[in-house]
């Protein structure tokens, strides 16, 4: 199996993982079975206690900052940029309770994002869920085409094709796991423009990118159709910039806070990312041998083994705030005694050395270019200013 297909069904563990833990309750996200692969059966999904208890601190902690994000200054219009999107839920509870204040677009590997878009196209929950007018560029039986002077002015240019994510040998776009299951499915819908990306799904709120992240090296290349560079902007990478060679995922940063910074920008760039890290531990060790047993790699575990040495690479690539905390850290002071109770009632957890072991490998780092007005590191203005109240480690 090719790299990036392993690192595409990675979006299939992140989505078991979530809706088991929806399933035993921790939260509430209806949406997600639609998301189900068919070969699933909902009511056979089950994690242990100790898992269903980190993912809902991981989405609970994402959500938390998100949300904290839109409503601060909440009458100024944002943009959300989701790397990595996969089957995340959130566009389709954010954009009809935002409306027009918000721009969500979504990035993933192309065959990731038409399977959404033609998810989104088959479902009127969702569809119902984004404001104005939406467009596909997918073919399914029965959906609105976009007009065909659209596809006529797209070139039929191959992906670029670079060097694999972890560096190891050739990687296959197109090769596997191809959602081309239509039989009316042709080839301009897989067109792709010059500049490697595809767009099969746009509304003037809500947009869904097919696009490799690593073309997106320079403040030209990460141009996609409908992102507004004069909006203050949430980068959310939930486990996916992890992914990326260290070089490359820099670039990708770097990328964007060129762009969102400019002179002819000048808008604010935060981000929210969540990833695992090694601690330079044995309980680190396993978790990385465990991966590469799967064929996963995660290079920045062992570049950015702590909280630290993330934050320092964060900072050092021009985000002028920023602050951190570990899961363990997160569960413990984020979580107020009513809903520990709740999530306590749910399921008996008898691993406790265990999951904190596990949680105190995941990080969670939140990061804004906006430049602080006073002496103190970890002071968020603007519109990221609502983040000063979340407890951080670093
Ligand atoms: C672990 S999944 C996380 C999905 C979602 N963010 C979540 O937390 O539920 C990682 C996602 O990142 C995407 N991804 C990883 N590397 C990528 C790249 N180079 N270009 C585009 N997408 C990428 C994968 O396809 C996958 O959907």
């Amino acid at each position: 199996m090719s790299r990036n297909k392993i690192v595409q069904d990675t979006d299939s563990d992140a989505l078991l993982s979530k809706f088991a833990a929806e399933r035993a309750g921790y939260y509430h996200d209806p949406l997600l079975k639609l998301f189900l692969p068919s070969n699933i059966d909902p009511a056979h999904v089950h994690k242990l206690p100790l898992f269903n208890r980190g993912t809902y601190v991981r989405v609970m902690a994402v959500s938390k900052l998100i949300d904290q994000f839109l409503s601060t200054t909440s009458d100024t219009k944002k943009q959300i940029i989701s790397l990595g999107a996969g089957s995340d839920t959130r566009p389709f509870y954010l954009l009809p309770k935002f409306r027009s204040n918000l721009i969500y677009h979504e990035l993933d590997f192309a065959v990731s994002a038409r399977q959404k878009a033609e998810l989104v196209a088959k479902h009127a929950v969702l569809k119902d869920a984004i404001p104005g007018p939406v467009e596909y560029d997918v073919h399914t039986p029965d959906l609105p085409q976009r007009p065909r002077r659209w596809s006529a002015a797209r070139s039929f240019v191959p992906s670029r094709e670079p060097a694999s994510q972890s560096g190891h040998g050739p990687h296959h776009l197109h090769s596997s796991g191809s959602i081309n299951t239509h039989p009316g499915h042709n080839s301009l819908s897989q067109a792709q423009n010059p500049h490697g990306f595809e767009t099969p799904l746009k509304s003037p709120s809500y947009y869904i990118h097919g696009v490799d992240l690593r073309h997106l090296v320079t403040p030209a290349s990460v141009q996609l159709p409908g992102i507004d560079f004069s909006l203050p902007t949430l980068l959310v990478s939930e486990c996916c910039l992890c992914y990326l060679e260290p070089d490359a995922s820099d670039a990708v940063l770097a990328a964007f806070i060129k762009a969102f910074t400019s002179p002819s920008s000048s808008s604010q760039l935060g981000i929210v990312s969540y990833e695992p890290f090694s601690s330079d531990d044995q309980f680190g060790k396993v978790m990385i041998h465990n991966l590469a047993i799967r064929g996963i790699s995660i290079p920045t575990m062992m570049a950015f083994p702590t909280l630290q040495a993330q934050v320092a690479r964060l900072r050092g690539l021009g985000f002028k705030a920023a602050a951190a905390g570990d899961l363990k850290y997160v569960h413990d002071w984020w979580i107020n005694g009513d809903e520990m109770q709740k999530i306590d009632a749910l399921e008996l957890l008898d691993e406790r050395e265990e999951f904190d072991l596990l949680v105190a490998h995941y990080g969670i780092y939140w990061c804004s270019t906006v430049p602080e007005s006073d002496s103190s590191d970890y002071k968020f203005e603007g519109p990221f200013g609502g983040w000063n109240d979340f407890p951080r480690q670093i």
